[in-house]
């Protein structure tokens, strides 16, 4: 049987790199997903073990690894049921020697640290049997929006579900998205953490939190609070397409931090700040505190000052400051969103803005080679789905 698990992507509105040195940052789920699928195999009668197929529809890719061949590499490993148990070094360097065995295009070499999460997660999860598994995703990959922690918290749902660890009901024969309870969430975000840490190197944990329960939060040293919004923001997002990757910016940042420890306290401590603000502002506009304009201008200039302070932190780009002097032109505040360097930009949008403003705002960044696309904030976590 075969079991599909779709989790979303996220835009971080304020407090990204700050969150991995203990800042707050606030987050939302965004309604573009990934979606996993597992089915479990036979072994072959012939003595043959089998294998795990990994099949990325998206890049037209399939790896393949030999269920004997993953034993002799990892041992016996028969898959665990409860809270996950860290990716070793001995355990690494296992995985990337597994590898060697598979043929990456030299252009699409940064999907080895993927296959790494993936290989990390099946094989802690439901041992060396034969399976097969295909993801696909709606969301441009290392670009800001989750794309790692999609995959990650797709995949630990799928597998965590095929496993029969967590639980959706039998099915009703009819196709359809289903939630899982609150215990199950949270071990599927506890496993999907140990892959995004594959991925990220340091990661914080907003990003496998949101992907995993949804909605929009706060997130601090690994608490997250729920924030009601009852007129959910709207947002603008351009992707400049230019590649690039989480690993390697967190870990820029904190090399900055340790050259400049009380400077770089400091930029942490103002986006700190910056967060509780803008998380109070949200909750006073669910109950009717505070006017959506007022609302809007605030967490423009919120916005604003954060992206001030990511440029302190050395992760802007000339293809996001484009961006900014572009929707600036239209009176429109954007700010980087995720790792930066590239990637994706957020622009907040009013709303009462004109959709002809938008419109031309659009098609002056797509002129630059951008790519732009609107999306609902918000929305739902993990869902799964018995095929
Ligand atoms: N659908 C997918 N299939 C395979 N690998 C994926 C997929 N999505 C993400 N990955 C893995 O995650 C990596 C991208 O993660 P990275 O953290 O750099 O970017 P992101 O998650 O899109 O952005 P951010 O972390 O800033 O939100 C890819 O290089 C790949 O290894
Ligand atoms: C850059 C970062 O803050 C967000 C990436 O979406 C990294 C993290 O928190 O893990
Ligand atoms: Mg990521």
């Amino acid at each position: 049987m075969e079991v599909r698990a779709r989790a979303p992507g996220k835009i971080i509105l304020v407090g990204e790199h700050a969150v991995v040195h203990g800042s707050a940052a606030v987050a939302a789920a965004i309604d573009l997903y990934t979606t996993s699928s597992i089915s479990l195999l036979h072994e072959g009668e012939d003595g043959d073990a089998g294998a795990v197929e990994l099949d990325l529809r998206d890049s037209d890719l399939v790896f393949s690894w030999p269920c004997s061949r993953l034993r002799r590499a990892l041992g016996e490993v028969s898959g665990k049921a409860g809270a996950p148990t860290p990716c070793s070094p001995d355990e690494l360097a296992a995985i990337a020697k597994l590898m060697e065995d598979q043929e990456i295009p030299e252009a699409k070499i940064w999907l080895s640290a993927g296959l790494s999460a993936f290989l990390y997660l099946y094989t802690s999860i439901l041992g060396c049997r034969p399976g097969k598994a295909v993801v696909t995703s709606d969301l441009p990959i290392g670009a800001g929006l989750g794309s790692s922690a999609a995959f990650c918290v797709s995949m630990s749902g799928a597998l965590l579900t095929a496993a029969g660890t967590v639980g959706i009901g039998g099915g009703s024969g009819v196709e359809e998205w289903e939630l899982f309870g609150k215990d199950d969430l949270e071990l599927v975000n506890q496993w999907a953490f140990q892959g995004e840490k594959i991925i990220h190197g340091k990661p914080s944990g907003i990003d496998n939190s949101v992907s995993t329960f949804g909605s929009m939060i706060k997130f601090k040293k690994g608490e997250l609070t729920n924030l009601k919004s009852r007129n959910p923001v709207k947002m603008l997002i351009t992707d400049t397409r230019v590649g690039r990757n989480t690993k390697a910016l967190v870990a820029g940042v904190s090399e900055r931090a340790s050259r400049h420890p009380d400077a770089m306290a400091s930029v942490f401590h103002a986006v700190n700040s910056i967060s509780e603000e803008l998380s109070s502002i949200v909750e006073l506009a669910a109950e009717d505190e505070i006017a959506i304009t007022s609302k809007e201008d605030k967490l423009a200039e919120l916005m604003e000052m954060n992206q001030g302070l990511l440029q302190c932190m050395g992760v802007s780009h000339s293809s996001i400051e484009t961006v900014l002097r572009t929707t600036l032109k239209y009176s429109l505040v954007s700010k980087l969103t995720g790792a930066g360097g590239g990637g994706c930009v957020l622009t907040l949008i009013p709303t009462l803005s004109a959709n002809i403003v938008l419109e031309k705002v659009a098609t002056e960044l797509e002129s630059h080679g951008f790519r732009c696309f609107k999306v609902e904030v918000g929305g739902r976590g993990l869902q799964v789905c018995r095929g």
